[in-house]
């Protein structure tokens, strides 16, 4: 299992004390949780955030883009460092020309989907993709509860990913705390996202430690 911490529950007045508490306690990923206001109810940060990280780390940057039209902004989160970008299905009409778009800036995409829709829009585009993020909480805010059905969507997508024998990482976000993350990797997920559980906690790192435990 990666874990990608979500910095949307950091305290973003000492961003880099943050960062370096990720990359000191051996997570993998640093998940940017990037809202327009319109897409999702709320507003977070854009690229200039991400740049002011770029060379102050080497946590790969998982950008989860929750806007409209992420095709108009993907040229400047690649720009601004990203190494991932992830759209949501919901937010773009034309889903694969943004993945190729997103590829031809040299960078991994992921296609993200809210949990109303169905695993099954992805068949025809999943040889394209390096990623997929199931969200298990409606998109917008950190700290809410999981939704459980997100399990049964995991493990279907794992199945397809299985049978097709494709290479793409599965990443959930939402709601996962210590006590449910080892049902979700056993569904199939092989990234966790995890914002509220882990800048929440009293010890970042014995937090961390005891996702790894919990999964083992
Ligand atoms: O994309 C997100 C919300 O839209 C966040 O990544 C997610 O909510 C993580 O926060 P938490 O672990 O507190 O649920
Ligand atoms: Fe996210």
């Amino acid at each position: 299992m990666k874990l990608a911490p979500s910095i949307l529950s950091a305290d973003f007045g000492n961003l880099q004390d943050e960062v370096i508490k990720i990359e000191r306690s051996g997570c993998e990923y640093l998940h940017v949780d990037v809202m327009d206001g319109h897409f999702v109810p709320n507003l977070t940060i854009g690229p200039l955030v991400l740049e002011a990280l770029k060379g102050r780390t080497r946590l790969v940057k998982d950008v989860h883009l929750m806007i409209e039209h992420p095709e108009r902004y993907a040229e400047a989160f690649a720009k601004a460092g990203a190494d991932i970008i992830t759209v949501h299905q919901e937010a773009t009409v034309h889903l694969h020309r943004t993945i190729q778009l997103i590829k031809s800036l040299g960078v991994k995409a992921g296609v993200s989907l809210n949990p109303a829709t169905p695993v099954a829009v992805l068949e025809d585009i999943l040889p394209d993709l390096d990623l997929v993020l199931i969200m298990s909480v409606n998109p917008g805010f950190g700290g809410q509860a999981f939704i459980p059905q997100a399990l049964e969507k995991v493990a279907k997508l794992k199945s397809m990913v299985t049978a097709r024998g494709l290479n793409l990482e599965i990443e959930v976000d939402g709601g996962i705390k210590a006590d449910n993350v080892a049902e979700v990797v056993r569904a199939g997920a092989d990234v966790i996202v995890a914002g509220s559980a882990l800048f929440g906690a009293s010890d970042f790192e014995a937090e961390v430690q005891k996702f790894r435990t919990a999964v083992k």
